[in-house]
């Protein structure tokens, strides 16, 4: 076989890294991606618990301290948001971006509300520096309210869009009905699981999320991508 497609999966299995941590969020929404492209790529666990995050060797790939990297031969990206773009730019096959400008823009809303205005306010070190000034149940309160007000905003952006998936059909792309699976879910499925099992989310309030939820989980990328099956998962 000769396909660009094949090509795409032979260069990238020789050059395509992936800094991770199994039960990241961040790296998840970018291993599904991956997954779903038909990347290969070769997984490297960095140790979040035991703070490999500030190696000399991981700092000079994100002075931020953070996963997920991405490398891909010269080029190193981190943040889950600038790595999807780049995939996107650089492996535009099974693309994740709609062409139609209204739910493109959705897509990247999406996924920047779930990014930086809900993750952020509820990574472990703020966790932490909650529990340490104000205690346990300040903790739960403050990362369920924050997801809460991220969800609501989300399904209401969704309302007139969501069909099977967050964003709906795009004609553009309908040529199976795997291709409207995008970034906007893609961002959203490992957010809804995290928050359920870490924070033990009521998703009821939220019926197009929770329905939407069902979906990804059956969908064997997502589950490829998942927390448990990564080589680093402690079981
Ligand atoms: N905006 C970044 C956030 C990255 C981030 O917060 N990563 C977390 C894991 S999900 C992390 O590496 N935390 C390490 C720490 O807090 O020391 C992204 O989307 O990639």
């Amino acid at each position: 076989m000769n396909s660009n497609y094949d090509q795409n999966q032979r260069l990238s299995s020789s050059k395509l890294v992936l800094y991770s941590y199994w039960q990241s969020s961040c790296s998840w929404r970018v291993r599904f991606a991956l997954t779903l492209k038909g990347l290969c790529y070769e997984y490297k666990a960095v140790d979040l618990v035991k703070g490999e995050q500030f190696s000399p060797e991981f700092e000079k790939l994100n002075p931020l301290h953070y996963v997920p990297v991405l490398v891909d031969g010269g080029v190193v990206v981190s943040d889950s948001y600038a790595i999807l773009l780049y995939l996107e730019e650089n492996y535009p096959q099974r693309a994740l971006l709609p062409a139609d400008p209204q739910r493109r823009a959705l897509n990247l809303q999406v996924a920047s509300i779930i990014s930086s205005s809900m993750q952020p306010l509820h990574m472990l070190s703020l966790l932490k520096y909650i529990e340490d000034k104000f205690g346990l149940e300040e903790r739960l309160l403050w990362a369920q309210s924050n997801i809460e007000k991220g969800f609501l905003a989300i399904e209401k952006l969704l309302k007139d869009f969501v069909s099977r998936y967050a964003t709906g059909e795009d004609v553009y792309m309908k040529c199976a009905a795997d291709d409207i699976f995008l970034q906007a879910d893609v961002f959203l499925a490992p957010q809804i699981a995290v928050v359920t099992t870490r924070f033990n989310m009521e998703m009821s309030k939220f019926p197009t999320l929770s329905r939407l939820y069902e979906t990804y989980k059956a969908l064997p990328e997502f589950l490829a991508s998942s927390p448990e099956r990564q080589p680093d998962a402690v079981h």
